[in-house]
């Protein structure tokens, strides 16, 4: 068996390397001809296959380490009986923390609460609802936009318009869809970013095309009260400057990359792998990676709880740090290739990230434990 994988997934040799031959190679670089010589594809959101790129190939079995598939031509390579697998919500609690993050930045720039702001969802899946829920554990107001839901029967959800006229901050987690009746391409373009209302948040980390990142540059040379956080964009690795200045928050499509994200979206193909082959699991993440419950944080137990809450989510993730990075590569060029190449490198020597759930803090009085729980974390003696 020839395995062929993206250079950039983690723990390859301890859940394949019996499988068969593992060939690395950087996700961009994986193409037809690669794919040529190819029993079995390992690849993460950069590699873009369709049916007719394997038509010279014995691929049968496609596992992407990602929760977005929009790389994959999925009906071509059905149709064309090639098997594929994802890891739906394998780095789901990663954008979370991100957004969490992002609003707290928002929030001490603006001097705006975050806390007492609407939020308004647009995709209510594994990472739009997770975040839903942990808002409204910590009492905010949150609606929720997802049309094929809705149409499934899901109950409180709202149309887009009444989400654009109602929320304060907009965060975006729908796939990138280009047909049918719900395509999310452009999703928010010129009228729906000119329609925004005054003083907006408005943050994707989806993927970049849901937002016309054209109209958006031009949005915000006229307005300059919308705030917007993009960790995706719509030619990455491309980027145009102009834009990103533009972006109280700018980062180069990290928003999942906890460590925790991706070793689950490796298992996660490693388990769909076992049952396209009909073998059984015999690898465990546990017996790999470091466990969860291993980190401690001391908080001071005198100081308030909204306090407690924003030290402990800027101690698990600081956007601003991966924000500072991006525009410190943009400062260093203003060429495309070498920013392509510079947009990839931050994501190829991404820094160690460990997510919420194997935090354990200690010290807190009983109302700030209460917040600190809502937000995801265990709280140690509680
Ligand atoms: N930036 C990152 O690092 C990162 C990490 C993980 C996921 N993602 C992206 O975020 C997307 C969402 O992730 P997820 O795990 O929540 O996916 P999901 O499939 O679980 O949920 C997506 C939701 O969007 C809804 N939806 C589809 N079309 C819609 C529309 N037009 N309007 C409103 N809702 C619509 C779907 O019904 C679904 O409930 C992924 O597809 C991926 O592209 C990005
Ligand atoms: O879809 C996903 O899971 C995320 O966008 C993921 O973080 C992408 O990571 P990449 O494949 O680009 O390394």
């Amino acid at each position: 068996m020839r395995i062929l994988a993206d250079e950039n997934i983690p723990l390859l040799d301890a859940f394949f390397a019996d499988q068969g031959s593992i060939t690395r190679l950087p996700g961009r670089a994986i193409d037809a001809a690669a794919m040529a010589s190819a029993d079995a594809l390992l690849l993460r959101s950069v590699t873009r296959v369709t049916a007719d790129m394997l038509q010279d190939s014995p691929v049968r079995f496609i596992g992407t380490c990602t929760i977005g598939t929009d790389h994959l031509d999925l009906p071509g390579l059905a149709a064309a009986g090639v098997h594929v697998a994802s890891a739906p919500g394998c780095n789901a609690r990663g954008v979370v923390e991100y957004v969490l993050s992002a609003l707290l930045t928002l929030s001490e720039r603006t001097g705006l609460d975050w806390r007492q702001r609407c939020v308004g969802i647009v995709g209510v899946g594994e990472v739009g609802g997770r975040l839903a829920a942990t808002l409204r554990n910590l009492g905010l107001r949150v609606l929720c936009c997802d049309p094929p839901r809705k149409e499934q029967g899901a109950a409180d959800m709202v149309s887009l318009e009444t989400l654009l006229a109602e929320a304060d901050i907009i965060s975006c987690h729908v796939p990138l869809t280009r047909q049918g009746s719900h395509a999310t391409w452009h999703l928010f373009n010129q009228a729906r970013l000119q329609a925004l209302r005054p003083g907006t948040w408005l943050i994707n980390s989806s993927r970049g095309p849901v937002v016309d990142n054209s109209a958006l540059n031009a949005v915000l040379t006229e307005r300059n009260d919308v705030h917007v956080v993009l960790d995706v964009w719509e030619h990455e690795p491309a980027l145009e400057p102009q834009l990103v200045s533009r972006c109280a928050l700018a980062t180069p499509h990290i928003a999942g990359y906890s460590l925790d994200g991706k070793l689950r979206g490796t298992e996660m193909i490693y388990q769909a792998w076992c049952s396209f082959n009909g073998q059984p699991v015999q690898r465990q993440l546990s017996e790999f990676a470091p466990t969860a419950g291993c980190n401690y944080l001391q908080l001071d137990p005198g100081a308030p709880a909204d306090w407690q809450l924003s030290h402990a989510l800027r101690w698990v993730y600081d956007v601003r740090d991966d924000d500072a990075r991006l525009r410190a590569m943009l400062a260093r060029t203003a060429d495309q290739a070498a920013i392509h190449s510079g947009f990839d490198r931050l994501r190829k020597d991404y820094p160690l990230r460990r997510e919420t759930p194997c935090v354990r803090i200690s010290g807190v009085e009983r109302t700030s434990a209460v917040l600190l729980k809502a937000a995801g974390f265990s709280v140690l003696g509680q």
